[in-house]
Parts: structure tokens; C-alpha cells; sequence
């Protein structure tokens, strides 16, 4: 019998690089590391070694037209990635394809599919490949543009010296282009840096993140690797951010994590030619050092902390997240040493009464009791912890935090909202939602078992992690299998006929599970 493999399709539109270090050479290596399926259509045959582009011959349009038509028959993508165009007909007849194709797509299957254009115009040994050309056939067709510092300056016809120069120019591009923006510092412009690779990312809409995430510009630093094995970098950037949203990553974390690839690629690069060379293929990136900081790069404010929030006093296991007293006082009766109260109502009167009850509890009780939100109320009552979400962390004042020795939790939803966790340091790290979840509105979808073992590997040696979302009794075993350390709960402890019952259920249940290796 034939064996099912199910592997995302990314497709490819970009010039062949004979010399085997860019183009749909390195948009290939790049697509089967990280684990999709890629198709090609080749815009043109570039005659290039590492050190010189001798020839590039264009494909004609009806060529590059029935790659199209050929592949969409029987490999429909999951996401595009556009790398090489050499002139304006083949611009204007692969936006005429996809005017037509993403808007049928979106018609009869609902489905979007994410298309990321790098306009390639220099090769890295510095020759010319395609100059001149009006990328404005492509608008609202593009899910993100790429352009290094050099690319944008031509494509807005005046030179861009300074970081607020490439910011004002990106911005400009985002809204005539109507797509998000990419503005790459590699290669010695306005963002360049020596000691780090900055990246500007210009977000205009981006589906399924939080509000608090759109609209919004970020830098993204790495660590400069000191290295000139980077041919191809920018073909492998825009390919592995085509290959995480083809697996179903929101725009934020494919671009982190397309940068965190690069930069493990040009670290383990390797000089084959006299030329810059390839970089190295280091798979799925799994250590937190690769990936970038996040800065705001806008009104908005920079999540750093200027030291880590205080450590956990013990591993957690299954952490109840109630929102009554009463619920709160059976369970730490039934042994709960962690326990959230997170009260939602915004006009409960006994809002502070609840908080000061259950801090009283939990000295009772000899347990920590952390409060959601409401961290002000927790420190002024002595609470063990305040628990902080996304859009939480905009309203606190993490120093005030710091400075009171509480500990701090943190929610995330996917790789963006990880690192800018992890950037405050807090005492653990949530991630969700894991599983569909009734108890409350989510803006991104379920994160699911497979990204669970990413961030819980991301995150092992560097913080305690804990996931939440749809956990109960019945998917316990396959949590606890990730790796996670901890589980949050709210409905199968609360709405349980007797909650103190279904703690020590899936308290038992979670510390019996051996996970092996
Ligand atoms: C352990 C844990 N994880 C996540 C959350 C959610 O926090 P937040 O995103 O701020 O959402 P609300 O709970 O405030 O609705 C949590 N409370 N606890
Ligand atoms: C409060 C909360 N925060 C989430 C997140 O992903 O940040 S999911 C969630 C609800 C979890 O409830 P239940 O265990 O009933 O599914
Ligand atoms: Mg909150």
C-alpha cells in the first residue's frame, strides 16, 4: 500500500541560480528542511557562480503562464513565495494569475492563501538581475514584501540614510502596495547595524493575532553572524516565511521564525566557491538564542525587564484557574499549591474583597495564589504572583512588578507573542490555547499538540512552561507527552460536579504520566 504522507505545499515563482546558493535552488532546500513540499516555476535561467551572474535569460510569459496553470491542476499551494521577475510582462501577467486565482480560492474553498513577494534585483556578489521594474500590478495580492534597504530605496526613487527614512518609506510601501512589509537591514542601508541584523517589520492587517499586534512596527534584531556565507539569504528568508504559513503559522511567528532560520543558516554557512557562500541547512530552529528580540519601533512600548521576575517556589503540575471563592478554598483544601482567581467582570464590587480573600487563602493554605489582571490590587494585598496577558502587559507597570518581588506570568499564542514573553523574564511562560475553548474569545486559532512540543522544547532551560486551552482528563496524557512542564484548567476543575474531585483527578492523572524521551 502506498504511504500517506501529508506535507504542505509551497510553491516557488523564481529565477534557477546555476551556482546553487539562491534562487530556487536555496527556495528548495530551504522548503524541504522546514518540512513542506515545493513546486517550481522558473521566471527565468541565471548563467552565476558565486562570484559573478554571466547571463540571465527570462522565461517567456506563456512558460512561466502554464508552470502556473500545469501545477495549480494537481499541487494546489498552500503558500507562494515570489522571488525573481525579470520585466514588467512577467509582473503584470503573474498578477493577472493571481487576481484571479487567490480571489477563486477565497470564493469556493474560503481559503487564503499567503503569498511573499522578495523583489529581487541585485545577486549577493553585487551584479545586476532585474531593475525598473512597477511592482504596483501586485497590489492587494501581496501577504508580505521583503525588500533589503537597497531594493526599497529603488523601488521609492530616493536614498534612505536613516532608520526613520526606511520606516517612512516601508510605511508608504505598505499602503500603496497594500500588504505588510519586510524591510531588511543586511545589506549596509539605513537599517544596517554591525553588531546586529535589523529587520524592520511594517505590520499593516495581519489575520488571527491580537489587536494589540496589528498596526504596529517592530525591530527585529539577531545577533550579526560575522560571516560572508549569506548567498541566498534573503531567497531563504522569503521561502521559509512562504513554508510557516503554508503550515498554518500566523504571519508574526512565520517571520520570526524564518529569521531565527537564517541566522542558525549564515552561522553554519560554508565557503564553496571564491564567492560568498551557501548557508548551512539546520532544519526547524529549537533554541531560543537564534531568534530575534522584538522591539516596538513605533508609539508603542518595548516589552523588556531589567531583570527576571522572581523564580517559581515549586513546579506546578495542574494549575486550576477559578473564579470563585469558594471554588478556590476547595481545591487548596484538596492540596493545590498554585491556583489563579481570574475575575472577569469588570464591575464585580467585590472585586478587592475577592483578591484580598484569596491571597488570605492561599497564606492559609501554604500555597501561591496568583491574580489575573488586576496587578495592582495583587501587590497591595501581597498576592504570590499576578498572571499578564499579551495585551495586559501594555497596561502594567512591569517595573513596579519587578520591584514588588512578585512572581509573573505571561500568556503567548504562537512564536511571536513567545518571545516577547520571554523578553520580560517572567517566572513561567503560557501557551494557548492548545485545544478549542468555550471559556473564552480567541483571536488566533488552536495551537494544537505539534506547536506545543516546539514552544515546550523553545522554552526548556529558560523558563517553566505551561499550556492551557481545552486540557482535561481525556487529552492529559498527550499534553503531558510535549513535554510541557505545567497545565493550566479552567472549565474541567470549575464546571465539574465537584471541582476538589476533578483537581485530584487530574493532579494524580498528570503526575503518574512517564513521558520518555
Ligand atoms: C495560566 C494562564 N494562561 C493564560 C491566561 C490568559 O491570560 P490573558 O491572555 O490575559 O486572558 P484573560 O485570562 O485575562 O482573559 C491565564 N489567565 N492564565
Ligand atoms: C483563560 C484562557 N486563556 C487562554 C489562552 O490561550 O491564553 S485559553 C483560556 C481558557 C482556558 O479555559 P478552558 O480550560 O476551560 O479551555
Ligand atoms: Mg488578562
Amino acid at each position: 500500500m502506498d504511504s500517506v504522507i501529508s506535507k504542505s505545499i509551497v510553491w516557488t515563482i523564481a529565477g534557477s541560480d546555476s551556482g546553487g546558493g539562491a534562487g530556487i535552488q536555496a527556495d528548495l532546500a530551504t522548503i524541504n528542511d522546514l518540512g513542506c513540499h515545493g513546486c517550481t516555476v522558473i521566471t527565468a535561467l541565471t548563467v552565476q557562480n558565486s562570484v559573478a551572474v554571466e547571463q540571465v535569460e527570462p522565461v517567456s510569459v506563456d512558460l512561466m503562464l502554464q508552470q502556473l496553470n500545469c501545477l495549480l491542476k494537481d499541487l494546489p499551494p498552500n503558500a507562494i513565495k515570489v522571488g525573481l521577475l525579470c520585466n514588467q510582462a512577467q509582473v503584470n501577467a503573474l498578477a493577472n494569475w493571481l487576481a484571479i486565482i487567490l480571489n477563486d480560492y477565497q470564493t469556493r474553498h474560503g481559503v487564503s492563501i499567503a503569498v511573499v513577494v522578495d523583489p529581487v534585483m541585485v545577486a549577493s556578489c553585487g551584479d545586476a538581475l532585474a531593475n525598473g521594474l512597477d511592482f504596483s500590478p501586485l497590489t492587494g495580492l501581496i501577504t508580505l514584501f521583503t525588500p533589503n534597504s537597497a531594493e526599497l530605496s529603488v523601488l521609492m526613487g530616493k536614498p534612505l540614510n536613516t532608520l526613520s527614512e526606511v520606516s517612512h518609506a516601508a510605511t508608504t510601501l505598505a499602503s500603496t502596495l497594500g500588504c505588510n512589509i519586510l524591510a531588511k537591514g543586511g545589506d549596509k542601508g539605513g537599517l544596517w547595524h554591525k553588531d546586529s541584523a535589523k529587520d524592520l517589520y511594517v505590520c499593516a492587517e495581519v489575520d488571527r493575532v491580537s489587536a494589540r499586534h496589528q498596526h504596529r512596527q517592530f525591530m527585529l534584531s539577531s545577533q550579526r553572524v560575522d560571516s560572508r556565507n549569506n548567498h541566498g539569504s534573503g531567497c531563504s528568508l522569503s521561502s521559509a516565511i512562504a513554508a510557516a504559513m503554508a503550515k498554518g503559522y500566523v504571519l508574526h511567528d512565520a517571520v520570526v521564525i524564518a529569521k531565527a532560520y537564517v541566522t542558525a543558516g549564515i552561522r553554519d554557512g560554508y565557503q564553496l566557491g571564491d564567492g560568498p557562500g551557501p548557508l548551512a541547512r539546520t532544519g526547524w530552529p529549537k533554541s531560543l538564542e537564534m531568534f530575534p528580540s522584538i522591539a516596538s519601533f513605533d508609539d508603542g512600548p518595548s516589552l523588556q525587564a531589567a531583570s527576571a521576575f522572581k523564580k517559581l517556589d515549586t513546579s506546578i503540575g495542574v494549575y486550576p484557574v477559578v473564579s470563585s471563592i469558594a471554588v478556590l478554598e476547595s481545591l487548596l483544601k484538596a492540596g493545590a499549591k498554585t491556583i489563579q482567581l481570574r475575575v472577569k467582570s469588570v464591575d464585580d464590587p467585590l472585586l478587592e474583597q475577592k483578591i484580598q480573600q484569596a491571597i488570605s487563602l492561599g497564606e492559609t493554605y501554604q500555597a501561591q495564589v496568583f491574580i489575573n489582571d488586576h496587578w495592582q490590587l495583587a501587590i497591595t494585598h501581597g498576592a504570590s504572583g499576578i498572571h499578564l496577558g499579551q495585551e495586559d502587559l501594555y497596561h502594567a507597570d512591569l517595573a513596579v512588578i519587578l520591584q514588588s518581588g512578585i512572581a509573573l506570568g505571561v500568556s503567548s499564542h504562537g512564536y511571536f507573542e513567545l518571545l516577547l514573553a520571554a523578553q520580560i523574564k517572567p517566572s513561567y511562560i503560557a501557551v494557548g490555547h492548545i485545544f478549542a475553548t468555550t471559556t473564552k474569545e480567541m483571536p488566533s486559532l488552536p495551537q494544537g499538540l505539534d506547536r506545543l512540543r516546539h514552544y515546550a522544547e523553545l522554552l526548556e532551560n529558560h523558563f517553566p512552561s505551561v499550556a492551557i486551552g481545552g486540557i482535561d482528563i481525556n487529552n492529559l496524557a498527550a499534553v503531558k507527552a510535549t513535554g510541557v512542564n505545567n497545565v493550566a484548567v479552567v472549565r474541567a476543575v470549575s464546571n465539574a460536579l465537584s471541582p476538589a474531585d476533578a483537581y485530584r483527578t487530574l493532579s494524580q492523572g498528570w503526575e503518574a504520566i512517564n513521558v520518555t524521551e
